[in-house]
Protein backbone atom coordinates (compact mmCIF):
# COMPACT_ATOMS: atom_id res chain seq x y z
CA UNK A 1 0.00 0.00 0.00
CA UNK A 2 1.80 3.49 -0.96
CA UNK A 3 0.65 6.48 -0.07
CA UNK A 4 2.29 9.68 -1.45
CA UNK A 5 2.44 13.08 1.11
CA UNK A 6 3.07 15.96 -1.21
CA UNK A 7 4.98 19.21 0.79
CA UNK A 8 7.06 17.90 3.87
CA UNK A 9 5.82 21.31 5.27
CA UNK A 10 4.39 20.85 9.10
CA UNK A 11 1.04 19.47 7.92
CA UNK A 12 2.70 17.15 5.27
CA UNK A 13 5.26 15.68 7.66
CA UNK A 14 3.02 15.22 10.93
CA UNK A 15 0.31 13.41 8.03
CA UNK A 16 3.29 11.03 7.03
CA UNK A 17 4.27 10.44 10.52
CA UNK A 18 0.90 9.25 11.62
CA UNK A 19 0.76 7.22 8.53
CA UNK A 20 3.76 5.42 9.48
CA UNK A 21 3.69 4.80 12.67
CA UNK A 22 -0.11 3.62 13.00
CA UNK A 23 1.15 1.58 9.99
CA UNK A 24 -1.69 2.81 8.11
CA UNK A 25 0.54 2.35 4.63
CA UNK A 26 3.65 0.45 4.39
CA UNK A 27 5.23 2.59 1.53
CA UNK A 28 5.33 6.94 2.05
CA UNK A 29 7.03 8.85 -0.20
CA UNK A 30 7.12 13.00 1.15
CA UNK A 31 7.90 14.86 -1.44
CA UNK A 32 8.96 18.48 -1.59
CA UNK A 33 10.28 20.88 -3.59
CA UNK A 34 13.07 22.31 -1.46
CA UNK A 35 16.23 20.40 -1.45
CA UNK A 36 16.82 17.64 0.89
CA UNK A 37 13.91 18.85 3.10
CA UNK A 38 11.76 15.92 2.57
CA UNK A 39 14.57 13.35 2.56
CA UNK A 40 15.20 14.77 6.17
CA UNK A 41 12.10 14.67 7.44
CA UNK A 42 11.22 11.29 6.27
CA UNK A 43 14.41 9.74 7.64
CA UNK A 44 13.72 11.80 10.85
CA UNK A 45 10.39 9.42 10.97
CA UNK A 46 12.11 6.38 10.00
CA UNK A 47 14.25 6.58 12.69
CA UNK A 48 11.79 7.24 14.86
CA UNK A 49 10.18 3.56 14.05
CA UNK A 50 12.70 1.54 16.57
CA UNK A 51 10.97 3.83 19.53
CA UNK A 52 7.63 3.60 18.57
CA UNK A 53 7.57 0.17 17.13
CA UNK A 54 6.36 0.30 13.90
CA UNK A 55 7.66 -0.83 10.44
CA UNK A 56 6.17 0.80 7.77
CA UNK A 57 8.50 3.15 5.57
CA UNK A 58 9.01 6.81 5.03
CA UNK A 59 11.00 8.08 1.62
CA UNK A 60 11.66 11.49 1.08
CA UNK A 61 12.13 12.87 -2.40
CA UNK A 62 13.10 16.68 -3.84
CA UNK A 63 11.01 16.87 -6.56
CA UNK A 64 10.94 13.09 -8.02
CA UNK A 65 7.36 12.52 -8.99
CA UNK A 66 8.75 9.12 -10.35
CA UNK A 67 9.26 7.76 -7.32
CA UNK A 68 5.90 8.58 -6.54
CA UNK A 69 4.11 6.32 -9.46
CA UNK A 70 1.52 3.76 -8.52
CA UNK A 71 0.14 5.46 -5.22
CA UNK A 72 -2.92 4.65 -4.01
CA UNK A 73 -4.04 7.91 -2.31
CA UNK A 74 -1.91 11.34 -2.18
CA UNK A 75 -2.24 14.09 -0.01
CA UNK A 76 -1.54 17.73 -1.21
CA UNK A 77 -0.19 19.73 1.44
CA UNK A 78 1.99 22.11 -0.51
CA UNK A 79 1.57 25.85 -0.85
CA UNK A 80 1.97 28.93 1.61
CA UNK A 81 -0.13 28.81 5.01
CA UNK A 82 -1.29 31.95 6.05
CA UNK A 83 0.07 34.33 8.41
CA UNK A 84 -1.75 36.53 11.42
CA UNK A 85 -3.61 39.12 9.26
CA UNK A 86 -4.56 36.92 6.45
CA UNK A 87 -7.41 35.42 5.13
CA UNK A 88 -7.15 31.85 3.67
CA UNK A 89 -8.62 33.30 0.50
CA UNK A 90 -5.51 35.43 0.40
CA UNK A 91 -3.24 32.81 -0.81
CA UNK A 92 -5.16 31.66 -3.79
CA UNK A 93 -3.13 33.23 -6.19
CA UNK A 94 0.23 31.33 -5.02
CA UNK A 95 -1.39 28.16 -3.79
CA UNK A 96 -3.49 27.73 -6.89
CA UNK A 97 -0.63 27.33 -9.38
CA UNK A 98 1.48 24.92 -6.91
CA UNK A 99 -1.69 22.72 -6.49
CA UNK A 100 -2.47 22.62 -10.10
CA UNK A 101 1.06 21.89 -11.09
CA UNK A 102 1.67 19.20 -8.39
CA UNK A 103 -1.76 17.65 -9.04
CA UNK A 104 -0.82 17.27 -12.78
CA UNK A 105 2.57 15.68 -11.64
CA UNK A 106 0.85 13.45 -9.18
CA UNK A 107 -1.46 12.11 -12.21
CA UNK A 108 1.11 11.45 -14.83
CA UNK A 109 2.51 8.86 -11.89
CA UNK A 110 -0.80 7.65 -10.55
CA UNK A 111 -3.83 7.81 -12.81
CA UNK A 112 -5.67 5.52 -10.25
CA UNK A 113 -5.06 7.97 -7.18
CA UNK A 114 -7.35 9.00 -4.66
CA UNK A 115 -6.15 12.91 -3.86
CA UNK A 116 -6.60 14.01 -0.60
CA UNK A 117 -6.72 18.26 -0.84
CA UNK A 118 -5.10 20.39 2.22
CA UNK A 119 -3.71 23.39 0.60
CA UNK A 120 -5.66 26.67 1.47
CA UNK A 121 -8.53 27.85 0.83
CA UNK A 122 -9.29 24.29 1.09
CA UNK A 123 -12.84 24.37 -1.26
CA UNK A 124 -11.44 26.67 -3.57
CA UNK A 125 -7.80 24.20 -4.18
CA UNK A 126 -9.73 20.79 -4.02
CA UNK A 127 -11.91 22.59 -7.48
CA UNK A 128 -7.99 23.17 -8.96
CA UNK A 129 -6.74 19.71 -8.45
CA UNK A 130 -10.58 18.71 -9.54
CA UNK A 131 -9.71 20.59 -12.95
CA UNK A 132 -5.83 19.62 -12.84
CA UNK A 133 -6.64 15.81 -12.69
CA UNK A 134 -10.17 15.70 -14.31
CA UNK A 135 -10.60 13.06 -12.26
CA UNK A 136 -14.14 12.02 -11.80
CA UNK A 137 -15.42 13.86 -7.99
CA UNK A 138 -15.93 10.81 -5.73
CA UNK A 139 -11.81 10.63 -6.27
CA UNK A 140 -11.03 14.43 -5.16
CA UNK A 141 -11.70 15.30 -2.06
CA UNK A 142 -10.72 18.09 0.17
CA UNK A 143 -9.79 17.82 4.51
CA UNK A 144 -11.24 20.78 6.30
CA UNK A 145 -14.93 19.42 7.91
CA UNK A 146 -12.91 16.27 10.17
CA UNK A 147 -10.44 18.85 11.19
CA UNK A 148 -13.78 21.58 12.11
CA UNK A 149 -15.73 19.08 13.94
CA UNK A 150 -12.46 17.94 15.72
CA UNK A 151 -12.23 21.44 17.33
CA UNK A 152 -15.91 21.75 17.83
CA UNK A 153 -15.44 18.65 19.79
CA UNK A 154 -12.62 19.51 21.72
CA UNK A 155 -14.11 22.65 22.93
CA UNK A 156 -17.22 20.84 23.56
CA UNK A 157 -15.59 18.14 25.74
CA UNK A 158 -13.50 21.06 27.87
CA UNK A 159 -16.86 22.72 28.49
CA UNK A 160 -19.28 19.46 29.74
CA UNK A 161 -15.50 17.88 31.45
CA UNK A 162 -16.04 14.72 29.82
CA UNK A 163 -13.55 12.74 27.12
CA UNK A 164 -13.73 13.98 23.79
CA UNK A 165 -14.39 10.50 22.25
CA UNK A 166 -17.93 10.86 23.82
CA UNK A 167 -18.83 13.78 21.10
CA UNK A 168 -19.93 13.04 17.83
CA UNK A 169 -20.45 16.49 15.93
CA UNK A 170 -21.70 17.03 12.47
CA UNK A 171 -20.73 20.36 10.34
CA UNK A 172 -21.62 21.94 6.83
CA UNK A 173 -19.86 24.30 4.34
CA UNK A 174 -17.11 25.14 3.49
CA UNK A 175 -13.82 26.21 5.59
CA UNK A 176 -14.24 29.12 6.48
CA UNK A 177 -15.83 31.55 8.76
CA UNK A 178 -19.09 30.54 6.78
CA UNK A 179 -18.98 26.99 7.95
CA UNK A 180 -22.56 25.84 9.45
CA UNK A 181 -21.60 23.53 12.68
CA UNK A 182 -24.80 21.39 13.37
CA UNK A 183 -25.25 21.43 17.27
CA UNK A 184 -28.86 19.65 16.36
CA UNK A 185 -26.65 16.98 14.88
CA UNK A 186 -24.56 17.00 17.84
CA UNK A 187 -24.46 14.13 20.81
CA UNK A 188 -22.52 13.46 23.78
CA UNK A 189 -22.82 9.71 24.60
CA UNK A 190 -25.71 9.90 22.75
CA UNK A 191 -27.39 12.54 24.25
CA UNK A 192 -28.65 15.73 22.63
CA UNK A 193 -25.83 18.48 23.30
CA UNK A 194 -27.94 21.00 23.77
CA UNK A 195 -29.69 18.60 27.12
CA UNK A 196 -25.66 19.46 28.43
CA UNK A 197 -24.74 22.74 27.29
CA UNK A 198 -26.70 26.09 27.50
CA UNK A 199 -26.96 28.25 24.39
CA UNK A 200 -25.16 31.17 24.99
CA UNK A 201 -22.33 28.33 26.06
CA UNK A 202 -22.88 26.65 22.38
CA UNK A 203 -23.14 29.54 20.43
CA UNK A 204 -20.15 30.73 21.81
CA UNK A 205 -18.25 27.49 21.60
CA UNK A 206 -20.01 27.22 17.78
CA UNK A 207 -18.30 31.00 17.13
CA UNK A 208 -14.85 29.59 18.44
CA UNK A 209 -15.05 26.82 15.90
CA UNK A 210 -15.77 29.02 13.16
CA UNK A 211 -12.74 31.34 13.73
CA UNK A 212 -10.25 28.00 15.12
CA UNK A 213 -7.86 28.46 12.42
CA UNK A 214 -7.02 31.62 13.30
CA UNK A 215 -7.52 31.48 16.99
CA UNK A 216 -4.05 28.93 16.16
CA UNK A 217 -2.50 31.65 13.50
CA UNK A 218 -2.52 34.39 16.24
CA UNK A 219 -1.14 32.40 18.65
CA UNK A 220 1.60 30.35 16.94
CA UNK A 221 2.28 32.93 13.81
CA UNK A 222 1.34 30.25 11.40
CA UNK A 223 -1.60 27.58 10.65
CA UNK A 224 -2.02 24.36 12.90
CA UNK A 225 -0.41 21.03 11.66
CA UNK A 226 -0.62 18.55 14.25
CA UNK A 227 -4.78 18.15 14.14
CA UNK A 228 -4.73 19.05 10.39
CA UNK A 229 -2.20 16.36 9.80
CA UNK A 230 -4.10 13.84 11.89
CA UNK A 231 -7.23 14.34 10.12
CA UNK A 232 -5.67 13.85 6.46
CA UNK A 233 -4.25 10.50 7.83
CA UNK A 234 -7.66 9.90 9.01
CA UNK A 235 -8.93 9.96 5.67
CA UNK A 236 -6.54 8.04 4.26
CA UNK A 237 -7.18 4.92 6.47
CA UNK A 238 -10.77 5.61 5.70
CA UNK A 239 -10.18 4.85 1.90
CA UNK A 240 -7.29 2.68 1.93
CA UNK A 241 -8.78 -0.14 4.43
CA UNK A 242 -11.99 0.88 2.98
CA UNK A 243 -13.73 1.57 6.42
CA UNK A 244 -17.02 3.42 5.03
CA UNK A 245 -16.70 5.68 7.66
CA UNK A 246 -19.11 8.78 7.65
CA UNK A 247 -17.16 11.81 7.47
CA UNK A 248 -17.78 15.31 7.03
CA UNK A 249 -15.62 15.93 3.58
CA UNK A 250 -15.41 18.62 1.20
CA UNK A 251 -16.50 17.33 -1.94
CA UNK A 252 -18.29 18.51 -5.62
CA UNK A 253 -21.92 19.09 -5.01
CA UNK A 254 -24.24 17.95 -7.80
CA UNK A 255 -27.50 18.77 -6.88
CA UNK A 256 -27.38 17.59 -2.97
CA UNK A 257 -28.90 20.12 -0.87
CA UNK A 258 -30.65 21.97 -3.86
CA UNK A 259 -26.66 22.65 -4.55
CA UNK A 260 -25.19 22.57 -7.83
CA UNK A 261 -21.21 22.72 -9.22
CA UNK A 262 -19.76 23.90 -5.81
CA UNK A 263 -17.14 22.68 -3.85
CA UNK A 264 -18.46 22.17 0.10
CA UNK A 265 -18.32 20.21 3.21
CA UNK A 266 -21.21 17.87 3.58
CA UNK A 267 -21.02 13.88 5.49
CA UNK A 268 -20.13 11.45 3.08
CA UNK A 269 -18.76 7.21 2.83
CA UNK A 270 -15.31 7.30 2.99
CA UNK A 271 -14.22 3.88 1.44
CA UNK A 272 -12.05 2.36 -1.33
CA UNK A 273 -13.24 4.49 -3.97
CA UNK A 274 -13.22 7.78 -2.45
CA UNK A 275 -16.15 9.23 -1.55
CA UNK A 276 -18.99 6.19 -2.12
CA UNK A 277 -21.64 8.33 -0.84
CA UNK A 278 -22.77 11.64 -0.08
CA UNK A 279 -25.50 12.06 2.60
CA UNK A 280 -27.87 14.59 2.99
CA UNK A 281 -29.48 15.73 5.82
CA UNK A 282 -32.83 17.00 6.86
CA UNK A 283 -31.65 21.03 7.52
CA UNK A 284 -34.26 23.34 8.59
CA UNK A 285 -34.76 26.45 7.21
CA UNK A 286 -32.08 28.48 9.37
CA UNK A 287 -29.37 25.34 8.49
CA UNK A 288 -30.16 25.85 4.72
CA UNK A 289 -29.77 29.87 4.84
CA UNK A 290 -26.70 29.18 6.78
CA UNK A 291 -25.14 26.36 4.21
CA UNK A 292 -26.46 28.96 1.15
CA UNK A 293 -24.47 31.44 2.72
CA UNK A 294 -21.68 29.20 2.83
CA UNK A 295 -22.04 28.42 -0.88
CA UNK A 296 -22.26 31.55 -2.08
CA UNK A 297 -19.04 32.85 -0.37
CA UNK A 298 -17.17 29.48 -1.79
CA UNK A 299 -18.74 30.32 -5.11
CA UNK A 300 -17.13 33.95 -5.39
CA UNK A 301 -13.78 32.40 -4.40
CA UNK A 302 -14.49 29.79 -7.01
CA UNK A 303 -15.08 32.36 -9.81
CA UNK A 304 -11.96 34.04 -8.79
CA UNK A 305 -10.22 30.89 -9.75
CA UNK A 306 -12.00 30.43 -13.03
CA UNK A 307 -11.15 34.03 -14.26
CA UNK A 308 -7.35 33.65 -13.14
CA UNK A 309 -7.30 30.72 -15.62
CA UNK A 310 -8.96 32.50 -18.22
CA UNK A 311 -6.22 35.14 -18.06
CA UNK A 312 -3.08 32.52 -17.76
N1 LIG B 1 -7.49 22.16 5.00
C1 LIG B 1 -7.13 22.45 6.22
O1 LIG B 1 -7.90 22.26 7.15
C2 LIG B 1 -5.73 22.97 6.50
C3 LIG B 1 -5.19 22.92 7.78
C4 LIG B 1 -3.89 23.37 7.98
C5 LIG B 1 -3.15 23.90 6.92
N2 LIG B 1 -3.72 23.95 5.70
C6 LIG B 1 -3.00 24.46 4.54
O2 LIG B 1 -2.00 23.49 4.18
C7 LIG B 1 -0.94 24.13 3.50
C8 LIG B 1 0.39 23.69 4.13
O3 LIG B 1 0.51 24.18 5.45
P1 LIG B 1 1.86 23.92 6.29
O4 LIG B 1 1.65 24.50 7.62
O5 LIG B 1 2.29 22.52 6.13
O6 LIG B 1 2.89 24.85 5.47
P2 LIG B 1 4.46 24.69 5.39
O7 LIG B 1 5.00 25.98 4.87
O8 LIG B 1 5.00 24.18 6.68
O9 LIG B 1 4.68 23.54 4.30
C9 LIG B 1 4.35 23.70 2.97
C10 LIG B 1 5.40 22.93 2.16
O10 LIG B 1 5.00 22.94 0.78
C11 LIG B 1 6.21 22.92 0.03
N3 LIG B 1 5.96 23.32 -1.36
C12 LIG B 1 5.70 24.55 -1.85
N4 LIG B 1 5.55 24.49 -3.18
C13 LIG B 1 5.70 23.19 -3.54
C14 LIG B 1 5.64 22.49 -4.77
N5 LIG B 1 5.40 23.11 -5.93
N6 LIG B 1 5.86 21.17 -4.76
C15 LIG B 1 6.11 20.50 -3.60
N7 LIG B 1 6.19 21.13 -2.40
C16 LIG B 1 5.98 22.45 -2.37
C17 LIG B 1 7.11 23.90 0.79
O11 LIG B 1 8.48 23.76 0.42
C18 LIG B 1 6.78 23.54 2.23
O12 LIG B 1 7.72 22.58 2.73
C19 LIG B 1 -1.23 25.63 3.61
O13 LIG B 1 -1.83 26.08 2.42
C20 LIG B 1 -2.21 25.73 4.77
O14 LIG B 1 -3.02 26.87 4.71
C21 LIG B 1 -5.01 23.52 5.47
O1 LIG C 1 -6.40 28.52 9.49
C1 LIG C 1 -5.62 28.21 8.60
O2 LIG C 1 -5.12 29.05 7.83
C2 LIG C 1 -5.18 26.78 8.44
C3 LIG C 1 -6.30 25.79 8.47
O3 LIG C 1 -7.25 26.09 7.51
C4 LIG C 1 -6.91 25.65 9.83
O4 LIG C 1 -8.13 25.77 9.96
O5 LIG C 1 -6.15 25.39 10.78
Amino acid sequence: MKVTVVGAGNVGATCADVLAYREIANEIVLLDIKEGFAEGKALDIWQKAPINVYDSKTVGVTNDYSRTAGSEVVVITSGLPRKPGMTRDDLISTNASIVQSVTENVVKYSPNAIIIVVSNPLDVMTYCAHLASKLPRNKVIGMAGILDTARYRAFLADEIGCSPKEIQGMLLGGHGDTMVPLPRYTTVGGIPVTELVAKDKLDAIIERTKNGGGELVKLMGTSAWYAPGSAAAQMVEAIVKDQKRILPVCIKLEGEYGINDCYLGVPAVLGKNGIEKVIELKLNSEEMELLQTSRKHVKEVMNVLDNMAAKA
